[in-house]
């Protein structure tokens, strides 16, 4: 298959390219070369419960014959023995009738093992599906994330694992119905092959009308994908924790309300008008199939009076007739469905097929250890891919190992981008970065990033423990204590912690019961321990002080220093009283290098920097 990327560039068009409405049979017949991959999915979830499942479905497959042509022995016996005027030996009979007495309750019993192995197997492939999702989307890169088509590709997809239970009763269940009308068939064939003919050609019409149908509904809620995602993400801001002191101060929910009844009001207007086409054209469709069974019941009943054949052979033709239509209805239907379960199988295997673009070359270098000269930043130039604009464009400086540097600009300069690209989030567009002589896509990816810590200004507020919180900085010294208290010290979140009636153990947020909401600044220390939770060689915090009061923030940096002593860092902050602490300072603008220096030889050189120092200290006084 080919592989898929979030890059518009190099973007392959899969069987179920968004931009094509319909789909043509060929499309439809080969999403159902999804099913392998399913079944090998389904099957390494629990082979157990596959194999029983089978097991039992071939037997329930070959119930409804036995039992119709038992039914046929039981009548043609009743008619003999009548026939006898009284002294007949019933033992026969009552055999017959105690054979189909066990079998309706084994069906029965049968019928209900199989709709509970199809539940527990459900829910296990919707566990392994989800895990995998999460696992695959956990290899991807913050670029494919920001794309929109990627979004909706994994919107696509999630909606995959949940309701993949029901493809897969649907496909044990077809295959269970294919093997019943096998044996049907055979019995019908028996008396008269052209009853099959007749049967099939009753059958096709509405097979045709629902394939039909079903793959315009498959087209239209695929094509109103990005729509649904507003949908819930309207349902969202409109009732939610985060967003409710907003919404009410602003008076937004009319706002809300009305975009998300008018946009559901679209979505449900064009799903009504298909729905009631199909249910006209599926009436009509329908009573071709009940003329074709009329058609074939006259033919038996015309044998039965003219003695051809007997009332048991009667009953039992009637019976296979009706039960072969109905199962090769439901064949028919199923498959029409199962081709669009199918398709919707294609959403969550294309997702699985995206692959990042940012990742470790074959035999990547181990992470210096200790960087030795640090880091050279060679014309590099960057442009997010949703953007014609440069972000950061020549841009040439050192970063010496052991190194403070401060990053200083006006909004939008560059800043953040810069240290994306340090931790190798992204990778230049133009020009390279170098650590310690060699290009940063040469060392391995992992290494890279346990080596590099980054605090971003916005940082995940984890609705989880505060240990788990602070712990998230190396998550696997989730359990040692002593490191995570240390790190809280280190941050100033000892002091938040210990208000907090659970502790380190209490959850933070409103979003579960019990869990207490910290201020801005609070969160802020907060998130601050993860740097010291994180041994990292390089250490970079991107406005980690905006929310501290002025004393937290004079005590956040003189921890800082010592912490970073011999250590190379990366500070970006608006507050100069922080930034002339750094060795040296780069001032971005427009994502271009404008001034570097020390605090000193900027304040000397009289440009931008001494320009916006001298303007907050204006403030101050
Ligand atoms: N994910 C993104 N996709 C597209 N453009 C982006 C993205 N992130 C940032 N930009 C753009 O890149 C430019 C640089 O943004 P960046 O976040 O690096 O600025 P900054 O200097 O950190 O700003 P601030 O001081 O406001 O945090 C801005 O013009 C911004 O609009």
């Amino acid at each position: 298959m080919a592989k898929a990327s979030s890059r518009p560039d190099n973007h392959t068009a899969t069987p179920t390219d968004p931009n094509k409405p319909d789909l043509s049979w060929r499309e439809r017949l080969s999403a159902l070369g999804n099913l392998p991959a399913f079944f090998r999915m389904v099957w390494q979830t629990s082979p157990g419960l596959f194999i029983g499942n089978a097991a039992i479905r071939l037997v329930r497959a070959a119930m409804p014959a036995v039992m119709l042509y038992i039914g046929k022995l039981i009548i043609d016996e009743v008619i003999r023995l009548s026939g006898l005027s009284g002294a007949g030996d019933t033992t026969y009979l009552w055999e017959l009738v105690a054979a189909e007495f066990g079998l309706a309750i084994l069906s029965t019993a049968l019928g209900r093992a199989t709709s509970l192995l199809d539940g527990l197997l459900g829910d296990l492939v919707t566990n392994r599906t989800s895990v995998l999702l999460m696992e695959h989307a956990a290899t991807l890169d913050l670029e494919q994330f920001e794309d929109a088509t990627f979004y909706d590709k994994l919107e696509r997809a999630r909606r995959q694992t949940t309701g993949r239970s029901f493809l897969l009763s649907q496909v044990f269940g077809q295959v269970q119905e294919i093997i019943s009308v096998g044996f049907l068939a055979a019995g019908l064939a028996v008396y008269n092959p052209w009853l099959l003919l007749l049967l099939f050609i009753a059958v096709t019409p509405s097979f045709i009308g629902d394939n039909y149908f079903n793959q315009k509904s498959y087209s239209l809620s695929r094509s109103w994908t990005p729509e649904r995602r507003e949908l819930d993400y309207l349902r969202y801001v409109g009732a939610s924790d985060e967003t409710a002191k907003e919404v009410k101060i602003f008076g937004l929910s009319g706002f809300l309300i009305n975009r998300f009844r008018d946009l559901s009001w679209q979505y449900y207007t064009k799903n009504r008008a298909l729905a009631i086409r199909r249910a006209s054209w599926g009436t009509v469709l329908t009573a071709l199939g009940t003329a074709g069974y009329y058609g074939a019941y006259l033919w038996i009943v015309a044998r039965a009076v003219g003695g051809t054949i007997s009332i048991g052979d009667l009953t039992f033709l009637a019976g296979s007739f009706r039960q072969l239509r109905s199962s090769l209805e439901g064949i028919l239907l199923q498959f029409s469905s199962l081709t669009q379960e199918a398709m919707y199988l294609q959403d969550l295997f294309d997702f699985f097929h995206i692959t990042p673009l940012i990742d470790s070359r074959d035999k990547a270098l181990p992470f210096p250890n200790p960087v030795q000269q640090g880091f050279v930043f060679e014309n590099v130039g960057f442009k997010y891919t949703n953007s014609e604009r440069w972000a950061l464009r020549n841009l040439s400086f050192t970063l010496e190992a052991g190194e403070k540097l401060a990053l200083v600009g006006e909004n939008g300069a560059g800043k953040t981008t810069l240290v994306k690209l340090l931790a190798r989030l992204y990778d230049p567009t133009e020009g390279r970065i170098l650590l310690d002589g060699r290009d940063l896509r040469d060392y391995d990816l992992d290494d890279l990033r346990r080596n590099v810590g980054v605090i971003f200004q916005d940082y995940v507020r984890f609705k989880m423990s505060a240990g788990i919180n602070i712990a998230v900085g190396d998550i696997d010294e989730r359990t040692n204590q002593p490191r995570i208290e240390e790190s809280a010290q280190r941050s100033l979140a000892d002091t938040v912690i210990a208000k907090l009636p659970g502790g380190y153990e209490q959850v933070l947020g409103r979003s579960f019961a019990k869990g207490v909401e910290l201020s801005g600044g609070e969160w802020q220390k907060v998130a601050l321990g993860r740097a010291y939770m994180r041994e990292a060689q390089v250490l970079i915090l991107d406005e980690p002080t905006a929310a501290l009061d002025a004393r937290a923030e004079y005590e956040v940096f003189q921890r800082f220093a010592r912490l970073t002593e011999g250590k190379t860092s990366v500070i970006i902050s608006h507050r100069f009283s922080t930034v002339r602490m750094a060795d040296r300072i780069l001032v971005l603008e427009g994502g271009q290098l404008l001034e570097i220096g020390s605090h000193k030889e900027l304040l000397e050189h009289d440009g931008r920097y001494a320009e916006l120092f001298q303007l907050q200290a204006r403030g101050y006084q």
